[in-house]
């Protein structure tokens, strides 16, 4: 996630009008901008155990500037954009098909879906073969287990954040050792695929086929990266891009099961929209299904996969209240309060996918026009560079779901059982799995 980022200094000129920044800055549940000061009276956190990783040499943990601006460049003309992205669609088909045949084994061994993992698993598995080209399943360890691991202790309170003289806590309890542990397990895996790469004599092939590895160690190779920034761009990928698309399509699923009349429409919609003889969604076919696309945008507001975005001052910033920032300050922006803001949204508690039928949004995935009131992948100069990427690996899976199966609650459970808890973390799952009866949809 983004760590470091300015907010316009009070001087600059106003491109955009002031509310916004103050809607930016508010934390809706305490309704005061003074609110956004961490409670305990406790100093801003460093987030240092963060920046360790790799000595922040990624792209989201790297403090803004130059070197920043020139990496995320590379990035986006590398890889985060659309020839890129593309290149990977038989991927992604293919991982639909395996989650397709997942479904129906448990369906004939009359057992419930777990869509939680499903999802998870989805993810992980494309996000691996995009980034090695190589299938999950033909390796010994396991991939799911380290990088839940590794989310875990990132999402974790380090004393050391909040009061550097007190860091001997994090040693004594034995934190640091297992950060460091679970990252050194991440780190093996990446080093083995880039041995593996490097001695591939056969990957020398053309631009087009090549996966990230191969675009990272061509980087590397030309001079453009180091060792440390290469590692650190994968952990971005992995840990940025695994859990939270597949958390958008948990949600999506868990918001419809207690809704059947809109479960209902959306399968309408997918149906009629791709037909039967089709077999499955394809990714040509999204742009047709605009009550999905209000369903994914309805989740992500209720359910921000991100719900803290950090952010740090630059420059000292006035707020139009008066209220003053001063520079190098580290501020979180609650986008999950921001969603759930009654002066934002009406009945916000409410899942309403049509509530967007009337804020027409200028790009196909573009947030926007929405006014800063749904930034579920952030916004500025360091908003997430996988968007496109992510939408569309949660639109794919979840228009499948829909259009294959039918859903419903395990036996004797009703729309009100379904626990909506979230679990804490850096991205924001759920507690309890969404264990789920599927049937195989059969036309007519
Ligand atoms: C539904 C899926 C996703 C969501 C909701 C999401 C959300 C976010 C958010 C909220 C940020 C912080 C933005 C800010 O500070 O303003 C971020 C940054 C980032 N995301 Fe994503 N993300 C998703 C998918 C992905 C994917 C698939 C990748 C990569 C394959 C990715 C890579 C990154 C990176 C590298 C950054 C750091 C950008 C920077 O600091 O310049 N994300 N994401």
């Amino acid at each position: 996630m983004g760590i470091l980022q300015t907010v316009r200094p009070a001087h600059a000129p106003k491109t955009r009008p002031s509310f916004r920044h103050r809607r930016l800055l508010r934390n809706p549940r305490q309704g005061r901008p003074q609110d956004l000061r961490p409670r305990l009276l406790l100093p801003p956190p460093q987030r240092g155990h963060l920046r360790a990783l790799y000595g922040s040499s990624d792209i989201a943990f790297m403090p803004y500037g130059e070197r920043w601006s020139q990496q995320r460049k590379l990035c986006t003309v590398e890889f985060f954009n659309a020839r890129k992205i593309n290149s990977f669609k038989s991927v992604r088909e293919d991982e639909i098909v395996r989650m397709a045949k997942h479904i129906s084994s448990r369906i004939s061994g009359s057992l419930t879906v777990n869509v939680s993992e499903l999802a998870l698993y989805f993810s992980c598995n494309t996000t691996y073969r995009m980034a090695f080209g190589r299938d999950i399943a033909g390796d010994d360890f396991n991939v799911y287990d380290v990088l839940r691991e590794a989310q875990e202790m990132l999402a974790s309170f380090f004393m050391a954040d909040y009061f550097p003289l007190l860091g001997w806590v994090d040693v004594a309890t034995g934190k640091k050792s297992r950060l460091r542990k679970s990252f050194l397990k991440l780190d093996g895996i990446y080093q083995k695929f880039i041995d593996r790469h490097l001695d591939a004599k056969s990957r020398s092939g053309s631009e087009e086929n090549e996966d990230l590895l191969d675009v990272l160690l061509r980087l590397r190779k030309d001079g453009q990266l180091t060792e440390e920034n290469l590692k650190g761009i994968l952990m971005n990928i992995f840990i940025g891009g695994t859990d939270t698309s597949s958390s958008v399509v948990e949600w999506a699923m868990a918001e419809l099961i207690r809704l059947p009349e809109l479960m209902k429409r959306a399968q309408e919609e997918v149906r009629s929209c791709v037909g039967r003889s089709k077999g499955k969604v394809e990714e040509s076919d999204l742009h047709q299904l605009h009550y999905l696309k209000r369903i994914v945008k309805e989740t992500m507001r209720l359910h921000p996969p991100a719900p803290l975005l950090i952010k740090e001052t630059m420059h000292p910033v006035t707020l139009s209240n008066g209220y003053q920032i001063p520079p190098k300050t580290m501020i979180y922006v609650n986008a999950w309060a921001i969603g759930r803001d009654p002066d934002a949204w009406e009945r916000p508690e409410v899942f309403d996918p049509d509530r967007f039928v009337n804020m027409v949004s200028p790009g196909v995935n573009s947030f926007a026009h929405y006014d800063f009131k749904l930034i579920p992948f952030g916004e500025g100069r360091r908003i997430c560079p996988g968007k496109n990427l992510g939408m569309l690996m949660a639109e794919v899976a979840l228009a499948n779901l829909l259009y294959s199966f039918d859903w419903q609650l395990p036996p004797g459970m009703s729309e009100e059982d379904v626990n909506m808890e979230e679990a804490l973390g850096f991205t924001v799952r759920r507690k309890h799995a969404l264990c789920l009866v599927a049937a195989k949809f059969e036309a007519n």
